[in-house]
């Protein structure tokens, strides 16, 4: 950095105004990030839900749109830092890129309205188009200015902090990660809980524009926080193109390399130092620790597969467990606020207790060897959830194989009757009965006898892999095969379905269309609590309640003197057992993966500012968020194609790739010296002022590089 730049941000740095030995513009940056974060995980929060329901999407496409997008905000990091170091600065950058991001907010949010294409006002969008191509817009703006202003406001609260503090310094990131958390803890109770709200001009909806709505104005109100500030900021100014010059460096230190590749010439301590002949000594060491630092970050994105499987695998999981506290019921996506509670609870146990603890104790607990911990918990979390697994795996159905069928039988028949089926005991079901559990066949055709008179055979052609249920009527002969749920049913819901033994037409609640005499429903899926159907054949209705607990199945027989008992003599077969573990059991590794973070992320954070040269510092925070991408990028393709038969074995495979890969990362930190860059840098501007040598090493350059092109025009002529 030129002399005279230097002194400039020392002069600014003088000015900065103190409260409690805290530079005070770093209160508009902590405020700014919890806005942000607000903003960011709040809409993140209903996101899926948007494109599952209201945009129609099928859950495949939903999910993996819902990924690329984290994905990309994990990118963008890079064309922030970019923008920053080499031309506006982190100041600006963070207020254009704000700017770019409140906008994408406010269309994201227009475009949930449905009001906006739904002429015949029946509730439902009549241009989908519009309404995908106004997200899609949305979701990048908002990739562009989350993932552009990330790197930019971390660097930036560092620069506020002048040498004396560098105690401060530390606690700022810790206290930054709590924002963080505070923001993403607040806005994920809130958002589904204004999405669950009605609202609408022609029909009143579920209130995605309000749900979208509050983080696009949290992200308003994060800008004017930021700008509020602005008198009080440490900014330091941009060096020019650094990016462009940093790249043409290296590519001249590989180019001059192979150029001297022979034995002849002497060796160099680094390969960067084949740059030495024309650039800067400065900018060499600066891209030196750079690269240094970025190597050692190559096994970082193995963490976060595992901890983005938290919003993925882990609330899967929990849909197949119970999470009825008494007092409250917690949903299975609710879980995963465990991580910020435990990040707010955790980071200043860990900052004021447990590492004073370990430094009294007179070990080293060094960023680095801090990061590989934090990697072990993480591992340690995975074991923990494979534990679970195995617990839920005892209580699961047995669902049929792909090379097998499974059915029940169910009598609505007036009399009990015999079933005879192959390689099994004869059944006997009772009048308005089913057979007890599914019965498993290797082989898709059977044939079953009933003692009817005149006596029944009937002939079945079962779907592999599959659970059927064989309906006999009231008219034994017109018996006829339905399809029944072969996994538990979404999201901790309960599928209900109906069989009416009602001799006329049924109109049920929450059915999508009225029951013929004889006929089953489909399944309808309800969640947990108490629910009530309310049956009707236009003339006679009755009400029909039940608690459900969640992820359980239920076929409702309905008989023939329905409205005489008041609904009362509605019998219910248990197709699938509600989930029994409960989602307790889920802390534990919501507690490792947590305490994992801590030590990981946190520490990571400090360590990406603490390792950057002064020109670089979004830069390397680009690059620490850009693991956090590749994380993402692993968990689409390799959760997603590469699926184990177990769950609990594959969540024991990441675990041991997490632990392989952190003791490569041990290695590679053992290896590592930690830097002061500032130091580094003013020794080598003390150096260069001193160093004869460059002038003319630059000299002899030139005329090489003169005789290289004289020699090219002669063998042209
Ligand atoms: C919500 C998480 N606990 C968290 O703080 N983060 C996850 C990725 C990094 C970090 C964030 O910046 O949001």
């Amino acid at each position: 950095m030129p002399d005279s730049k230097m002194d400039e941000t020392k002069k600014k740095k003088k000015k900065t105004a103190e409260c409690c030995g805290y530079p005070i513009s770093i209160f508009f940056i902590v405020v700014n990030e919890f806005c942000e974060r607000f903003s960011y995980y709040g809409m993140r929060a209903v996101l899926v839900l948007y494109f599952r329901y209201f945009l129609l999407w099928d859950d495949d496409l939903a999910t993996s749109i819902y990924h690329a997008f984290v994905a990309l905000c994990y990118l963008t990091p890079i064309l922030g830092a970019i923008i920053a170091d080499s031309w506006l600065g982190k100041f600006k950058t963070i207020i254009y890129l704000s700017i770019v991001y409140a906008v994408g907010q406010v269309v994201m949010a227009v475009s949930t309205i449905h009001d906006i294409t739904d002429a015949n006002r029946d509730g439902t969008p009549d241009n989908f188009t519009l309404h995908i191509a106004l997200s899609m817009l949305g979701l990048v703006l908002i990739a562009l200015g989350t993932g552009g202003i990330k790197p930019c406001v971390a660097a930036f609260g560092g620069d506020q902090f002048q040498e004396h503090q560098s105690r401060q310094l530390n606690t700022f990131f810790s206290v930054f990660y709590l924002c963080i958390n505070a923001g993403s803890l607040l806005s994920t109770l809130i958002t589904p809980v204004l999405r669950a709200q009605e609202c609408g001009i022609h029909t009143q909806q579920q209130c995605y524009p309000l749900a979208f709505g509050v983080p696009a104005a949290l992200m308003v109100v994060s800008l004017v926080v930021f700008i509020a500030g602005s008198g009080m900021y440490t900014k330091t100014a941009p060096e020019g193109n650094i990016m462009g010059s940093v790249c043409k460096c290296i590519w001249f230190a590989l180019n001059n390399r192979f150029r001297h590749r022979s034995d002849i010439y002497p060796k160099r301590e680094h390969w960067m130092d084949w740059a030495e002949e024309k650039y800067d000594k400065l900018l060499i060491a600066q891209i030196k620790m750079v690269l240094k630092v970025l190597f050692l970050y190559i096994p970082l994105p193995m963490f976060w597969t595992l901890f983005d499987q938290k919003g993925s695998r882990w609330t899967l999981q929990a849909t197949t467990m119970t999470g009825d506290f008494g007092g409250f019921v917690l949903q299975p996506d609710q879980m995963q606020t465990v991580n910020p509670i435990l990040i707010l609870t955790l980071v200043p146990i860990m900052d004021r207790i447990i590492f004073p603890l370990i430094k009294k104790c007179g070990l080293n607990f060094s960023p680095l060897k801090r990061m590989t911990v934090g990697m072990l918990f993480a591992a340690t979390a995975f074991i923990a959830a494979a534990l679970v697994q195995m617990e839920i795996d005892k209580t699961l159905p047995n669902f049929p194989s792909s090379s097998e069928s499974q059915l029940k039988v169910v009598n609505m028949h007036s009399e009990s009757l015999i079933v005879t089926v192959p390689s099994q005991e004869p059944l006997l079901i009772g009048s308005f009965e089913s057979s007890p559990d599914y019965i498993t066949f290797d082989q898709q055709d059977i044939r079953l006898a009933f003692n009817t008179t005149p006596e029944i055979n009937k002939d079945l052609s079962l779907i592999k892999g599959s659970r059927q249920t064989l309906i006999i009527p009231s008219e034994p002969a017109e018996m006829y095969l339905k399809e029944d749920i072969k996994s538990k049913p979404k999201e901790g819901k309960n599928a209900v379905r109906f069989v009416n033994g009602w001799t006329a037409y049924l109109n049920i609640t929450n059915l999508e269309s009225s029951l013929q005499p004889s006929e089953t429903s489909n399944y309808t899926l309800v969640s947990q609590g108490m629910r009530k159907f309310t049956l009707t054949d236009g003339i006679q209705s009755c009400e029909f309640s039940r608690k459900f607990g969640f992820g359980s199945s239920y076929t409702f027989l309905i008989p023939s003197d329905l409205f005489s008992t008041d609904c009362e003599s509605i019998k219910e077969i248990e197709d699938m057992q509600p989930n029994s573990v409960h989602m307790a059991l889920q802390i534990p590794q919501y507690f490792l993966i947590t305490t994992g973070e801590v030590m990981f992320s946190v520490t990571g954070l400090q360590f990406s500012y603490s390792q950057a040269p002064k020109n670089m510092k979004s830069v390397l925070q680009a690059g620490w968020l850009c693991t956090n991408a590749v994380g993402n990028i692993i968990v689409l393709i390799v959760a997603e194609l590469g699926k184990l038969p177990k769950q609990w074995a594959e969540y024991v495979l990441f675990a041991s790739l997490l632990v392989a890969v952190s003791i490569i990362f041990s290695i590679m930190a053992y290896f590592y010296t930690y830097i002061d860059p500032a130091e580094i840098e003013a020794e080598i501007l003390k150096q260069q002022e001193t160093d004869p040598d460059k002038k003319k090493k630059k000299e002899t350059l030139e005329m090489e590089e003169k005789e290289n092109e004289q020699e090219i025009k002669q063998t042209k002529i």
